[in-house]
């Protein structure tokens, strides 16, 4: 399968001198692995670490001194030290008992905190985990802030519901706890992003939150911190009386639960817990299909507090008997518009409302995402009391710390183009995205039989040759990476300098979050698309969307939109690619834009518009999961 990695034991030059990715110029590598060759080198100050000297000069002018990843691998589970849940009240109460296997953890492990007593005791520091968790200053494996961070407080930022709320401009205590801000400090993060800066107060007012902030720009700190603040300083719950604590079943009771579409994001978020829940009594915990279940199981009975969950693995542990969602206190849809289009709808619906969830008056639903269409947004209102909607920027708007190039290029071309783009390309992680795994295979193997270390990444490759291709992507062994959809949301790989969109997606939304794997947290990023006369669907979205991020506007492509509208296809592409719900677009809360909907559902706006809008006609439990081709369950296109 396709992994063509650079191996070897050379000198780093003569290691990447064979990739012929910049023709006759110097032998590419990895900014990461220089840095190995000149230990000398000053680490990079936090807004010049070398991945962000911005592109200037568009198309193919590709500027960005990117660099490798490294060998940062997903923690899948297995931590040392083992971490049984927090809660250490006396065992008896409730007749329950909450040590099935106390023994596993010791009590004072360092980097685990407890409840003791009614109060948080912090767990001692553990330089080994801290190492892990925050990596050294200069790290390039991790992802440091680029130079148009702070350009993040120049978006608008909108926020509509029947609530006003102060944002919360620096990390400080209140509102904060302090075990948080440690911990905050420890990721050398020293500002919130907007999202981050108004989810805190809605969080901590108790509200629910439907966020939507531009790629990139912190949401999973948005849902984490003001999670894990709260839960620090109220401290955990025990489990139901009825159920009978955990005892004998060594069932686990998550007070928060985050759900996310792939695998890969779910350890990525669960990377993040862990560094924000460090030394506290919050037990993290990750599971998602693909992946031994043992071994997620021993994970889970060492402590699950907050879990973070790919929705097939998590109704199989349901099911299992091995969690019960009785406890929750926070659910978090991370990608929400995803979550709850058609290929996860029905999992969602049987996890919120078909298993022990606490029903929505009785739990904090908050949903997160770069791009919320409108029939999603009118679906989530099942899921969401009285909701606040936070808007950074327009909704679905793309970063400008991202320049998009688009190039028309015919399918039959698109070979000899794209070469043509590696070869001129900076130095820095490409990833190219393909609408299907047969295509991604064949497109990595056509790269490697031309001398450039490529590998791929879909939905039929296995866990681990998931997990590897992601390894070698990152640490720039591979340092392009062809990949489908599966991709194409929430990863933030460091120093992905380039996207190449070879082929379009036939949705917007879609094509907003491919890019968005590029230009994150005030870096800078290229993003470029082969377009032709088979992606006129999106062609007014596109449009859209580069105008609005103060791109480029190629005239021809104003001349398909133009011919396009004539000729009646020139709708702003949603809806093709994934089983067809005819979406609309929303710029905004839809409440907001007068638009009604039809059936029933508790909800209740105050600003909620009148009619007009009749929508699409149902969205009930009866929703199948019909998508066919691309779509549906099966996942097919990734
Ligand atoms: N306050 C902050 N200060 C500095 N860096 C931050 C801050 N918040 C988040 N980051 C970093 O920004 C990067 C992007 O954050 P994150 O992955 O949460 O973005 P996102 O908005 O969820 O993106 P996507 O829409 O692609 O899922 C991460 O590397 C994260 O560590």
């Amino acid at each position: 399968m396709s992994n063509g990695t650079v191996n070897g034991t050379d000198g780093l030059e003569s290691r990447f001198a064979s990739l012929g990715i910049n023709g006759g110029k110097a032998a590419y590598v990895p900014p990461h692995m220089r840095n190995q060759q000149q230990r000398a080198a000053p680490p990079p100050s936090n807004d010049s670490n070398g991945f962000n000297k911005g592109p200037s000069t568009p198309p193919r002018s590709f500027s960005n001194g990117g660099g490798g990843g490294g060998n940062r691998s997903f923690s899948y589970g297995g931590r040392e030290g083992g971490q049984r849940g927090g809660w250490d009240s006396p065992r008896d109460r409730d007749g329950g008992g909450y040590g099935g296997n106390r023994d596993f953890t010791p009590r004072d492990a360092a980097g685990y905190g407890r409840w003791a007593d009614g109060k948080h005791v912090a767990g001692a520091r553990n330089m080994r985990m801290e190492k892990e968790l925050y990596g050294e200053a200069a790290d390039p494996l991790k992802q440091h802030t680029g130079i148009n961070f702070e350009k993040y407080d120049d978006i608008p930022v909108e926020v509509t519901g029947s609530q006003e709320f102060e944002p919360v401009t620096s990390f400080t205590n209140p509102p904060l706890n302090q075990l948080l801000l440690d911990n905050i400090e420890l990721a050398r993060y020293t500002t919130p992003t907007p999202v981050q800066k108004y989810s805190i107060p809605i969080v901590a007012a108790n509200r629910d939150l439907m966020a939507c902030a531009q790629t990139g720009s912190g949401k999973t700190g948005g849902f984490l911190f003001p999670i894990l603040s709260a839960s620090f300083t109220v401290g955990p719950t025990p489990p139901p009386k009825s159920e009978g604590g955990y005892g004998g079943r060594r069932k686990a009771y998550p007070t928060a639960l985050v759900l996310a579409p792939t695998r890969e994001l779910v350890s990525q978020i669960h990377d993040e817990a862990r560094k924000f829940a460090y030394r506290s009594w919050v037990r993290t915990a990750v599971v998602y299909g693909g992946a031994d279940i043992s071994l997620q199981l021993k994970q889970i009975e060492r402590g699950c507090d907050l879990l973070v969950a790919t929705p097939g693995r998590l109704v199989d542990l349901i099911e299992r008997g091995r969690i019960s969602l009785a406890n929750i206190k926070y659910l978090v849809l991370d990608e929400a518009d995803r979550m709850l289009d058609m290929g996860f709808e029905p999992q969602i619906r049987r996890i919120v409302e078909g298993e022990d969830m606490p029903s929505v008056n009785d739990r904090q639903t908050l949903m997160f995402s770069a791009t919320f269409p409108r029939d999603i947004q009118m679906l989530a209102r099942d899921f969401l009391k009285e909701y606040i909607f936070l808007s950074v920027g327009r909704v679905g708007s793309t970063s400008e710390n991202i320049t998009q190039v688009v190039e028309f290029v015919e399918d039959g071309d698109k070979r000899s183009v794209l070469l043509d783009v590696l070869a001129s390309s900076a130095p820095g992680l490409t990833l190219i995205f393909v609408e299907t795994k047969r295509m991604a295979d064949m497109l990595s193997d056509f790269l490697m039989n031309n001398n450039l270390p490529a590998t791929a990444i879909h939905g039929d490759r296995t866990q681990s040759e998931r997990e590897r291709a992601l390894a070698t992507f990152r640490t720039g062994k591979t340092p392009i990476m062809v990949a489908t959809a599966v991709a194409a949301r929430g990863l933030d790989i460091p120093n992905v300098t380039h996207v190449i969109n070879y082929d379009l997606p036939s949705d917007i939304d879609d094509y907003v979050h491919r890019i968005g794997r590029t230009g994150r947290a005030g870096n800078t990023g290229i993003a470029t698309a082969f377009f032709n006369g088979g992606n006129r669907n999106i062609v007014r979205g596109l449009i859209d969307l580069l105008r609005e991020a103060n791109q480029e506007i190629p005239p021809w492509l104003e001349e398909i939109a133009r011919s396009s509208a004539f000729g009646g296809s020139g709708f702003r592409g949603r809806g093709g690619g994934r089983g067809g719900r005819g979406r609309g677009s929303a710029s905004r809360d839809y409440r907001q834009s007068g638009g009604g909907f039809g059936g029933g559902g508790s909800f209740n706006s105050p600003r909620m518009g009148g009619g007009g809008f009749s929508g699409p006609p149902s969205y009930g439990n009866g929703y199948g999961n019909s998508g066919g081709g691309g779509g549906g369950g099966g996942n097919s296109w990734w």
